[in-house]
């Protein structure tokens, strides 16, 4: 297969790609020969039973892990063997992050929290920046709670802070493990909803790894892995069509 070194429609991308684990009998293979591209402006949803590689795929196409073999580019930058100092700076810069778990920093509050990638890049945010950021806030319904640290916040409003971080760099691609694992079904929903709004409104890439059909009946685009490979891509689906693939995976990868 011809390897494609250029698409001004992906925001990130890999080919033939392959992460293993241990050596010998020991040998795990995570993700097995998989070519894929996230594409710009749209929300996809990553899924696949247990242990088929949804965040291995992740971390690797956000510079948080290295293939065993193959290519991965962010935008047209192939990333492929960048040493840590540089993916680091990468990340910082053009990839924004929304994990399951929260992971907003406890002794910051809301705005420090938000404003934390900028500092941690060594740059205060522009007068058009912070107002951007104003506007995120009152749209995410947190402009009460600026000077609220976590402890203080509900989780689906902690959920919020930290899309409200991913969103405020304007990064290429956000990555979103799980984000609506640790919330109930309707804050899960209005979280959703959010993600939903960043790519109407300012055409914000998205990549979500997820199990729950609900969750991925907002994105535009499904991928389905089982055993480390991508087994079908298809267009919106409804979450029952989602749980039908999802049963049939399941079967077939136990
Ligand atoms: N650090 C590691 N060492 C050894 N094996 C690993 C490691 N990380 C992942 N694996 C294995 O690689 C495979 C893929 O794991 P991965 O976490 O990507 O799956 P997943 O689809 O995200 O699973 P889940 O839905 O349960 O989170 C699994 O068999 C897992 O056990």
């Amino acid at each position: 297969m011809e390897i494609q070194t250029s698409d001004m429609g992906l925001v990130a991308r890999v080919a033939q790609l392959g992460k293993y684990y241990g050596d010998g009998e020991r040998r795990v293979t995570a993700l097995d020969d998989v070519s894929i591209g996230i594409r710009r402006g749209q929300f996809t949803a990553i899924m696949g039973p247990s242990g088929s590689g949804k965040s291995t795929l992740m971390h690797v196409m956000a510079g948080l892990d290295t293939p065993s073999e193959g290519r991965v580019w962010l935008g047209d930058d192939e990333i492929t063997g960048l040493g840590d100092a540089a993916l680091t700076k990468l990340r910082r810069r053009r990839i924004g992050f929304v994990f399951q778990a929260f992971n907003l920093i406890p002794t910051l509050d809301v705005r420090g929290n938000i404003l934390l990638p900028f500092q941690l890049d060594g740059s205060a945010p522009t007068a058009e920046e912070q107002r951007r950021i104003d506007a995120l806030l009152a749209r995410l319904g947190l402009q009460d709670r600026v000077r609220h640290r976590p402890h203080e916040l509900s989780g689906g409003q902690q959920q919020r802070v930290a899309i409200a971080r991913a969103l405020a760099t304007r990064p290429d691609v956000i990555f979103a493990d799980e984000p609506t694992g640790a919330l109930d079904s309707r804050t899960g929903r209005e979280v959703l909803g959010l993600l939903r709004s960043a790519v109407e409104t300012s055409g914000q890439s998205i990549a979500m790894v997820t199990h729950d059909p609900i969750a991925a009946s907002h994105a535009d685009r499904i991928l389905f892995l089982a055993d480390g490979r991508i087994v079908a891509d298809h267009g919106a689906m409804r979450p029952e069509e989602i749980s039908s693939v999802m049963l049939q995976l399941e079967r077939v990868q136990a």
